[in-house]
């Protein structure tokens, strides 16, 4: 009779394990060993089918099935180029592979980034080899739930991340990466389209033109064209130059804005009250007018356009009744950031009492606004060019290989910047902590009580999360029993890796292991 398959999946998921507990989530050699196949399929004369509940043979063929699936995969992933790669097409690599997770579809420029062999990545987690180490993403709307336990990273291949659970992740340790400026040029480029769009009456004209005019004329080219003239004066439209547009948001595709608008002749007015340097660096300051209240976006521009992340108990609703009341009555919005932005109840009401004429143009719905003649809305296109996605994806895949490989941090949104150049000799270990004092203390005694010397150290601190990197100057020959050590030592910590030696191509000999609080 065919046995059943023991342990079907040995992965960890977040659901599976209890907060507060201290769990060893993984390492790349433990995980070889524990690893369990599945019970090969049944051959001739070792199948009792009397003996099988209906629910026992389902179990059975889904367990195969899903076995099947995941070795297909892996043959699909496996590289083409071999020879060029080493035997194994691995790059002669042959430790255990670092895992990353994708949701939505992410350019192949930047998941061919990955080196074959060193790296499995999928959409699928049984096409893993093990549990998720990273999380690749553009729009999926993550939960919680889906950030298995072994995942130490998540990088959103774009800009926004406000579809990722920031806090929590924060609170379990765990950065979140962006892929800043990877797609303005994309977007700016759509919102010069919306501002053409908005000014004249293109996609009213060409739908009545489609909808009404052949409809009525009946294809007859003659009478066709007479409309067309005679129609013309139903759609005038006005010109952008000498028009004053306010930018609320003068980052990396705000300020790409600013350059066209005023290449366009017209009047620009940006309001941006948390600008960062670089970002100010990049501003023509003497071509535009800076504002330091909304109040004056609004009593000037006839056009506004958004470029700011949504942010719940702040950027919620900018555009409202009150904003709108302050408005020049044909005021057009420009919303290619987050939907949420607008009010669209209170912009409702303003179309319909006349306050505002003005055209709302996005790449985003709105419950209120559906049908709407004035709220020109497109697909979420923003960031959809070739060029925006092959950039967002390589920019997401260099910074997850150097978060993994370094335990650098660079373009996080909830912790802070960590760049600790690789010592010759060093064995690194990366600590993400509680901010709170006497932590690096209490590190430092522990490890100097297991006689290891610290060649170098980096601790750097955001908001209520800290983030410590320290190479040790010999090998820890049980890096797990060390990373157990300093958890019990130290109450602050929320997880850990030791990443062995950065840039030496042994990852996971002797390996990386890694341990986490959630
Ligand atoms: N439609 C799309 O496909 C698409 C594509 C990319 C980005 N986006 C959206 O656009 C947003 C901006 O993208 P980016 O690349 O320019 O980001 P960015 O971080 O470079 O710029 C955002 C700017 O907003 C400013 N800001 C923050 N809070 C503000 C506030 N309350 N008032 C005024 N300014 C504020 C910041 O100081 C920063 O300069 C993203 O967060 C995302 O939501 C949409
Ligand atoms: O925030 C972003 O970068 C955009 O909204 C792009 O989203 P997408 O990657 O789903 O196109």
């Amino acid at each position: 009779m065919m046995m059943m398959p023991t342990m079907m999946n040995m992965k960890p998921s977040s659901a599976s394990v209890s907060k507060g507990a201290l769990r060893r989530t993984g390492s790349p050699s433990s995980r070889v060993a524990v690893r369990t196949r599945a019970a090969p399929p049944p051959t001739q004369g070792t199948w009792d089918e009397d003996s099988l509940s209906s629910e026992t043979e389902i179990n059975m063929l889904q367990a195969m099935l899903a076995k099947a699936v995941q070795r297909k995969e892996l043959e699909l992933n496996a590289p083409a180029d071999a020879d060029a790669n080493g035997a194994n097409g691995s790059n002669g690599y042959s430790g255990p592979s670092f895992t990353v997770k994708t949701f939505n579809a992410i350019s192949p420029v930047g998941l061919d980034r990955f080196p074959k062999g060193k790296y499995s990545v999928a959409g699928n987690d049984d096409a893993l080899p093990d549990s998720p180490m990273a999380i690749m993403l553009r729009s999926h709307k993550l939960q919680n739930d889906e950030v298995a336990s072994t995942v130490r990273c998540i990088v959103r291949c774009g800009a926004g991340t406000n579809n990722i659970p920031v806090s929590e992740m924060t609170e379990r340790g765990i950065p979140v990466f962006n892929t800043p400026g990877a797609n303005a040029n994309a977007v700016k480029e759509l919102v010069l389209c919306a501002l053409f769009l908005a000014a004249r009456g293109i996609v009213e004209g060409i739908a009545h033109t489609k909808d009404v005019i052949n409809v009525e004329e009946k294809g007859d080219y003659t009478a066709i064209s007479k409309r067309i003239e005679a129609d013309k004066k139903m759609f005038v439209g006005s010109e952008l130059t000498g028009k004053t547009l306010g930018i609320i948001g003068l980052g990396h595709i705000g300020g790409k804005v600013v350059e066209a608008a005023l290449a366009l002749g017209m009047k620009v007015v940006g309001y941006d009250p948390v600008l960062n340097v670089e970002s100010a660096l990049r501003l023509p300051g003497d071509r535009m007018q800076r504002v330091n209240t909304l109040d004056e976006v609004w009593a000037q521009c006839d056009y506004v356009s958004l470029h700011v992340p949504y942010i719940p108990d702040i950027t919620h609703h900018l555009i409202n009744a009150d904003t709108l009341a302050k408005s020049k009555r044909n005021l057009c919005i420009l919303n290619f950031a987050r939907g949420e932005i607008v009010d669209g109840a209170a912009l409702k009401s303003a179309w319909d009492s006349g306050a505002i004429t003005g055209k709302y143009m996005s790449d985003f719905a709105d419950p209120y606004l559906l049908g709407q003649d004035k709220h020109i809305v497109m697909p979420h296109l923003g960031a959809s060019t070739a060029e925006a996605e092959d950039n967002s994806a390589a920019m997401a895949a260099d910074t997850v290989m150097n978060y993994l490989e370094t335990g650098s941090i660079v373009n996080s949104v909830n912790f802070p910047h960590c760049e600790l150049p690789v010592a010759e000799n060093g064995y690194r270990i990366s600590i993400a902590h509680k901010n709170s004092t006497g932590v690096l203390g209490e590190i430092t005694t522990y490890l100097g009580g297991k006689s290891f010397n610290i060649t170098q150290q980096l601790n750097v601190s955001r908001g209520d999360i800290a983030y410590t990197v320290l190479d040790l100057d010999s090998d820890p020959k049980d890096p797990e029993d060390i990373q157990s050590g300093l958890f019990d030592a130290c109450d602050a910590i929320l997880s850990m890796r030791f990443l062995g030696h950065p840039f030496d191509n042994k990852f996971g000999a002797p390996g990386t292991f890694f341990y986490t609080r959630n």
